[in-house]
């Protein structure tokens, strides 16, 4: 028995030294390496872990080493992870950022929790066949398909706003809430069609992830039936089986409903490349990819609501363009030019995704000043570069007129809500469209007034975003008896 313990604690000992070992190693290495680039000190052990802590979260972190360091700055975010964040579109076109990969241990925490063959785990080639599968199935189910029960659902959350209006003129709506279930909604019929339906699954992934993220940054081990990991087994547990169940009922009905289910998942499920295994993870990719982003909903609400002179010339450009009729067509969206500039200023000036991260296949010297090694994580900091005022005129005002003036002079990595490159968001036309749609029914329906000054909000870091702390109020007024 003694022998026994005498060999855990010596082979614990041994792991522990090596970790430690190969840590300072790695530091030391690019420690040297990374001289030239400007930062903050930061502590053998724990890095710069702990100064993220304590700015608020990374958004803040990283806001405030671009104001302190300049346009390159690098920080440990643990002692061996060498990250550079660069908030300058023409440095990050140097060093060919559009061919980038992101790094293998980006989303590593959610391993496990989404099986390791969805295309968030591929890489280079195999993510670049993968990617063009979910091209070929986006161009099989063209968006307006998919537009009458979108319209269906937004107008059904407009009815349900104004029930609660106990008699007056107007509901007060915390759209902060509201954007998040409607956009869950929306996006479940993508996923799963009309066939299937799970009340909970959007609320409990995002729950799921944020719980998993908050673990990450824990530090400390979750150890067996603490409470921590019974929360963590029974969330897993009812994702995995909500998701197992909606793709076998899906599957049971094959035939039936894939020669022409619009959704997602049907589409797949005739993609004859993909094994069953990966139906599996690619819905969970697809469930992934679109948690947080809902604040783009509720941003444009705000935004509009702040801006009523913006508001009144989306109304106009609406009721032009569709006159008393509901779009049916891709090119009832994409002509409502005013509109696409609002929600893409909506895009730059709020910051829907914050940050994304990319891996160097090679050193980079840059204006003969900074020496970028290889192997160096590049952080691109989405929302800091959008008020980059090299690139932009009066960064933080709101002005969507600037999308229809400024377009020909920008860097193409000055704005970048989407990502860019080789894993840029493959989701993208589709959020666009669906926020220019949820703009115009909204203003045609209602008149939407601020109760929540965006001045005032205090934000708080979320998953991959910021969200208000005490929710985004709003009135919407119908602009017609109902
Ligand atoms: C306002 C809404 C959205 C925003 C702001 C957004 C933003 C982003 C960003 C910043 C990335 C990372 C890109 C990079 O690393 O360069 C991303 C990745 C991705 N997005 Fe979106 N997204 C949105 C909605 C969606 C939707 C609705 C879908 C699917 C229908 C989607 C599908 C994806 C996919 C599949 C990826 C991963 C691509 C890859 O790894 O190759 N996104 N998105």
């Amino acid at each position: 028995m003694l022998e026994l313990l005498t060999f855990i604690s010596n082979s614990i000992f041994v792991a522990l030294l090596t970790i430690v070992i190969h840590k300072v190693y790695v530091f030391l290495k690019w420690r040297k390496s990374a001289d030239s680039i400007p930062g903050p000190p930061a502590s053998l052990l724990t890095g710069n872990i702990l100064d993220i802590g304590r700015a608020g979260g990374l958004a803040p972190y990283l806001q405030y080493l671009h104001k302190t360091y300049g346009p390159v700055v690098k920080y440990w975010s643990t002692p061996n992870e060498l990250h550079v964040t660069i908030n300058e579109p023409n440095i990050l076109e140097q060093l060919d950022i559009m061919t980038t990969e992101r790094p293998f241990n980006f989303i590593e925490f959610l391993r496990g929790f989404f099986g390791d063959k969805g295309l968030i785990y591929l890489y280079d080639e195999p993510a670049k066949a993968r990617r063009l599968t979910w091209h070929k199935t986006f161009a099989k189910r063209p968006y307006e398909k998919i537009i009458p029960r979108f319209i269906e659902i937004i107008n059904k959350r407009g009815t349900d706003w104004l029930s609660k209006r106990n008699g007056e003129k107007s509901a007060k709506i915390n759209v902060q809430a509201e954007a998040r279930s409607l956009w869950n909604k929306l996006n479940e019929y993508n996923v799963f069609g009309d066939a299937s339906t799970s009340d909970n699954l959007s609320v409990k992934f995002e729950e799921t992830i944020e719980l998993l993220l908050q673990i990450r940054f824990s530090f400390a081990p979750v150890l067996p039936y603490t409470e921590i990991w019974r929360k963590r087994k029974e969330l897993l547990d009812y994702v995995r089986h909500e998701v197992q169940r909606l793709i076998k009922e899906q599957l049971d009905r094959r035939g039936e409903f894939l020669a022409n289910g619009n959704d997602f998942l049907s589409l797949l499920l005739n993609d004859e490349e993909l094994t069953e295994e990966s139906f599996f993870d690619e819905v969970l990719t697809l469930l992934f990819v679109v948690t947080d982003n809902f604040m783009g909903v509720a941003n444009l609400l705000h935004q509009l609501a702040e801006h009523k002179d913006v508001q009144e010339r989306v109304r106009k450009e609406v009721q032009n363009v569709w006159g008393d009729k509901f779009p049916t067509t891709v090119d009832d969206l994409s002509c409502l030019t005013y509109t696409r500039a609002v929600v893409k200023e909506v895009l730059r000036f709020c910051g829907t995704s914050n940050i994304t991260l990319r891996k160097l296949q090679r050193e980079y010297f840059i204006q003969n000043k900074y020496h970028i090694p290889k192997d160096a994580l590049i952080m691109v900091p989405l929302s800091i570069i959008h008020r980059n005022p090299n690139h932009w005129n009066e960064p933080d005002k709101f002005n969507p007129d600037r999308f229809l003036e400024e377009s020909r002079e920008r860097s193409r990595m000055a704005f970048v809500p989407f990502g860019f490159g080789a894993r840029s968001c493959l989701g993208q036309r589709y959020a666009m469209n669906t926020l220019t749609l949820i703009a115009g029914l909204m203003v045609k329906r209602f008149d939407i007034e601020s109760i929540t000054r965006y001045d005032d909000v205090v934000w708080k870091e979320s998953i991959f975003s910021i969200h208000a702390s005490d929710g985004i109020w709003l009135n919407f007024i119908p602009r017609m008896v109902e």
